[in-house]
């Protein structure tokens, strides 16, 4: 957690005038979205993404494939919505990308651009220097790039891309972040002798998510054996071959629906969530189970999620390991329950886009709450609160969770809700249109610009 204190745009969180009920099309997969794209400029023929997320973290995306000659022209599908086209092409240095503070950004691309024939030049914000990536510069060493890091083990950094990667078998601990395994097994099919990669750290967290990169590099062709499938525990194997273009239409983002689906639970309301897969491997999908056990209840029918509040809202003992993404909106909810909730398995949290553990337990505090840090998670009872400044650190998800709380406690100020353009373009308007009970249009149009 960096400070934050300046009072910038302050957000004044509306409070809900009465129970939530209406229907929000959440946009797109920010996960999907980048694994998608990676894996197309990857591919061996051009492919469609349709309605794929268009925020500051896909942006950087689609911008730092292109500088490295990637082609991605927008277009838009004939029943409305996005299309991009991805045609690859040989990845070039020397370029510059700027990761923002996008994990997938910072982690998926440097095996790319090993993959290029040239210099390519990693920045990004402060934070992303400061978020590890240790996994990724070592076990690309091994696996025969070069890597002029400056011996930090984090960004900023420049890999020398040489056209091509030898690739083989490598160890990395990736117990800090699943997006180290992610990131290897995504250019796993480009490396000469394919990829055998072992995780030797004690946790591994955020599984679904190394569970979406496995089943999406399998629909582009890819021979993957993964311990998903009983294979040996902690150990992927990728095998050399070319991946094909597909016509991928991106799922709605599940953890993005968290706050829209509390909004229901803490006002006894209704929420629906059009889109919902039946079957996904993204994390939000546990929101089903774990807002059921807070109270709500829901129902996967044809027109999407309905998720129903009671008008009583329960603490959660959970471990939230493998969906770490869920804990900010669900630490806001416990905060506002009937009985105590403790969080365990996201010690990894502290290293995301800022200590999320350190952030949630001083600015729920500072709203009256009584949250204390555990060695890997929060504890949380609730009591009354009262209205102020939250402080978002520049974290989405920090400032989704307050605009939750805001719903039911006068006088809750966002700093910088700006900040959820990182995943969730629109986010107060999409925020305001629930409370005003109007079905919104999904994710906004107009062309691919990396944001500030
Ligand atoms: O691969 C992905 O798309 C993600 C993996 C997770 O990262 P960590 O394993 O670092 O938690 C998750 O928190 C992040 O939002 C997205
Ligand atoms: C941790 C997150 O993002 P990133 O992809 O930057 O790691 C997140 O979106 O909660």
């Amino acid at each position: 957690m960096t400070d934050s204190t300046a009072q910038r745009d302050l957000w004044p969180a509306p409070g809900a005038p009465a129970a939530v009920d209406a229907t929000v099309p959440v946009p797109g997969s920010k996960s999907v979205t980048n694994r998608a794209l990676v894996l197309a400029a990857l591919s061996a023929e051009p492919g469609w993404l349709r309605r794929p997320l268009r925020s500051r973290d896909t942006v950087l995306m689609a911008e730092a494939l292109r500088t490295m000659g990637v082609q991605i022209d927008e277009t838009v599908n004939p029943d409305g919505g996005e299309a991009w086209r991805i045609i690859p092409a040989g990845l070039h240095g020397p370029a510059t990308v700027d990761v923002g503070n996008a994990g997938t950004v910072m982690r998926f691309l440097p095996p790319v651009a090993a993959l290029a024939d040239g210099p390519v030049r990693f920045e990004g914000d402060a934070r992303a220097y400061e978020r590890p990536l240790h996994g990724v510069i070592d076990a690309l060493r091994g696996l025969g790039a070069r890597i002029d890091d400056e011996g930090r083990g984090s960004l900023p950094l420049t890999v020398h891309g040489a056209g091509s990667m030898a690739g083989g078998a490598v160890e990395v601990d990736a117990s800090a972040s699943s997006q180290f395994v992610s990131a290897l097994l995504l250019s796993a099919p480009r490396f000469n002798k394919g990829l055998e990669l072992r995780h030797s750290g004690r946790t591994l967290p955020s599984q679904p998510h190394i569970r979406m990169t496995v089943d999406m590099l399998r629909k582009a062709g890819a021979k993957v054996d993964a311990p998903q499938d009983g294979g040996a525990a902690n150990v992927w194997r990728v095998a050399t071959g070319a991946l094909l273009g597909r016509d991928l239409t991106v799922e709605p983002d599940l953890s993005n629906a968290a706050p829209f689906l509390a909004a229901a639970l803490v006002t006894g309301g209704r929420v629906t969530v059009p889109g919902w897969p039946r079957r996904t491997t993204q994390p939000g999908d546990a929101l089903r189970d774990l807002f059921t056990r807070m109270g709500g209840s829901c129902e996967l029918t044809d027109r999407g999620l309905v998720l129903t509040g009671s008008g009583r809202v329960h603490g959660l003992t959970a471990d939230l390991h493998e969906v770490g993404e869920l804990a900010p909106v669900i630490a806001a909810v416990a905060a506002l329950a009937d009985g105590p909730s403790e969080l365990t398995g996201i010690a990894h949290l502290r290293l995301h886009e800022t200590d999320r553990l350190a952030a949630l337990a001083k600015e729920l505090g500072g709203l009256g709450g009584d949250v204390t840090e555990t060695g890997d998670g929060l504890r949380i009872r609730p009591r009354p609160l009262h209205g102020g400044v939250f402080h978002t650190y520049e974290d989405h998800r920090l400032a989704t969770a307050a605009a939750v709380i805001g719903l039911v406690v006068d006088g809750v100020q966002v700093e910088n809700v700006a900040t959820t353009a990182k995943t969730l373009p629109d986010f107060p308007e999409l925020w305001t249109a629930m409370l005003a009970g109007d079905p919104v249009p999904g994710a906004g149009s107009g062309p691919v610009r990396a944001q500030g």
